[in-house]
């Protein structure tokens, strides 16, 4: 028998061999997309959904961004995020509250984030053993939810990653159904309802400790986009109120480790199941840093991993639909949807679509080098794992820098297997591996 440390390319189990893991909803997606094409209307009026799919149907969205609303079109993440997420806000509101919370997100920030997102990978990576089977998915969402907070909201927060984490989770599962379970839920109070505004009042209660913790300490010492929030004004010189503040910090926590965490177990399940990727993606890993932990001017030699990063967000999109609500009858492909309609595009379907990808369920991140033979720079409608538009994922760099620093770490430190095991696919806010993902540690090396 060999082990990984003794052959070119991982153990990955034969079942799981080249094989691009499809999830159901998503599939039903494609199905109608070739069914339809790029418009299709499922159910009755404001109460049904109006499918745009296929990159013309993404420009046509992205476009006319100010001819749709974001408000109700996410009205079940309100438990978890709150009304005044920028998230759920338009316009205005929605730009000033984006707007304190951008300069922690620019490549200069981001950059001094690289040793937290680094010693958190280590501090997982350190407690595995040689011969034991972990959940690498959870482990690692654990660390990104550690980084995150860390890395935005300083020490003190970061200390309660895992309080967060506990009470996070439970109205994280009770938004992961559909949005008419969630609101009948909350109309009949439900057990789980009334469970999950606990958990909230409690994440509440110390974020808002928190903020009168910085509001108290001498202006410029606290250098957190907790304290932009805090000490920042709009354009009219206004300050968030303590629940925009409140907010935007649960935004931000979750929106980071919830969508991170699931891309970068995608990325160790595609990596041990394809072969030679691990082993190509160690090898340059291992010259581009030799036994150095990486530093933001490293990433950019990082290509191949960079394009492992980029194979993962396509195949495994965090966000497999995004949705809006017309502010306005709007006309596309010769059909009109109406105003208050419920418009959903998706990455996932784009991300999977022959017409734009050559073997699109194939895990190739060969595909991404300019140097590849049937290389092409896909356009913003073709690859959106970020959306785009006002409401672009502001922390796309952040989540790119912090995939690539892990998956650095763990090649560098460790060697992994995938034992047999039913990996399923799940998503309401995230596609994530619903059951985790086990992974055998065939052998952990120290840190640098
Ligand atoms: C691989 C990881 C990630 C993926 C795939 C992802 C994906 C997305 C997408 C598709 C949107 C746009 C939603 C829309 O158009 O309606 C979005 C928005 C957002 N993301 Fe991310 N995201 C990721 C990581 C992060 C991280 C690390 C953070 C922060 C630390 C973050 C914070 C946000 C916020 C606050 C918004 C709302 C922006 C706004 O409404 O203006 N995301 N994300």
């Amino acid at each position: 028998m060999t082990t990984i440390g003794e052959t070119d390319e991982p153990r990955a189990a034969r079942r799981f061999r080249d094989h691009t893991l499809a999830y159901a909803p998503g599939e039903l997606l494609r199905w109608l997309h070739r069914r339809r094409g790029p418009l299709a209307k499922i159910g009755m009026g404001t109460a049904g959904y109006t499918y745009l799919l296929g990159p013309e149907a993404n420009r046509f969205v992205f476009a006319n961004s100010d001819r749709f609303r974001w408000r109700d079109a996410f009205d079940w993440l309100v438990p978890v995020d709150g009304e005044t997420s920028m998230l759920l806000s338009d316009g205005h509101e929605h730009r000033r509250r984006r707007r304190l919370v951008q300069p922690a997100m620019n490549h200069r920030q981001i950059a001094g984030y690289v040793d937290t997102m680094t010693g958190n990978a280590d501090l997982a990576i350190d407690s595995w053993r040689a011969g034991e089977r972990i959940d690498v998915y959870r482990e690692l969402r654990a660390a990104i939810r550690r980084s995150t907070l860390q890395a935005l909201f300083g020490p003190r927060l970061a200390a309660d990653a895992t309080f967060f984490g506990d009470q996070l989770q439970i109205l994280l599962d009770l938004c992961d159904g559909l949005p008419q379970t969630v609101a009948l839920r909350r109309r009949l109070s439900t057990p789980e309802w009334r469970k999950a505004m606990a958990a909230r009042d409690r994440v509440d209660e110390r974020i808002y400790a928190e903020i009168e913790h910085v509001r108290a300490a001498i202006p410029g010492k606290e250098q957190t986009v907790l304290a932009s929030l805090v000490h920042g004004t709009d354009e009219e010189g206004l300050r968030l109120s303590d629940v925009e503040i409140r907010d935007q910090t649960v935004t931000l926590i979750v929106a980071g480790y919830e969508t991170t965490s699931a891309v970068l177990g995608w990325a160790v399940y595609a990596m041990l199941s394809t072969p030679g990727v691990w082993a190509k993606a160690k090898a340059e890993v291992l010259e581009v840093l030799g036994d150095r932990t990486p530093t933001a001017a490293d990433l950019k030699n990082l290509r191949y991993l960079t394009n492992v990063v980029h194979e993962t967000l396509r195949l495994y999109p965090a966000v497999v639909v995004v949705g809006r609500r017309a502010n306005e009858d709007i006309e596309f492909d010769g059909s009109l949807i109406r105003e208050g309609s419920m418009v959903i595009i998706s990455p996932y379907v784009t991300h999977r679509m022959p017409q734009l990808w050559r073997e699109p369920t194939r895990f190739r991140p060969e595909r991404w080098d300019p140097r590849d033979p049937g290389y092409r720079k896909p356009t913003p409608h073709e690859f959106l794992p970020f959306g785009s538009g006002p409401h672009r994922c502001i922390g796309s760099s952040m989540a790119s820098t912090e995939l690539i620093v892990m998956l650095a770490r763990l090649l560098a430190r460790t060697t992994l297997s995938l034992p047999a095991q039913r990996i399923r696919p799940a998503s309401m806010i995230s596609l994530r591996p619903a059951r985790g993902l086990l992974a055998d540690v065939v052998a952990t090396g120290s840190r640098a």
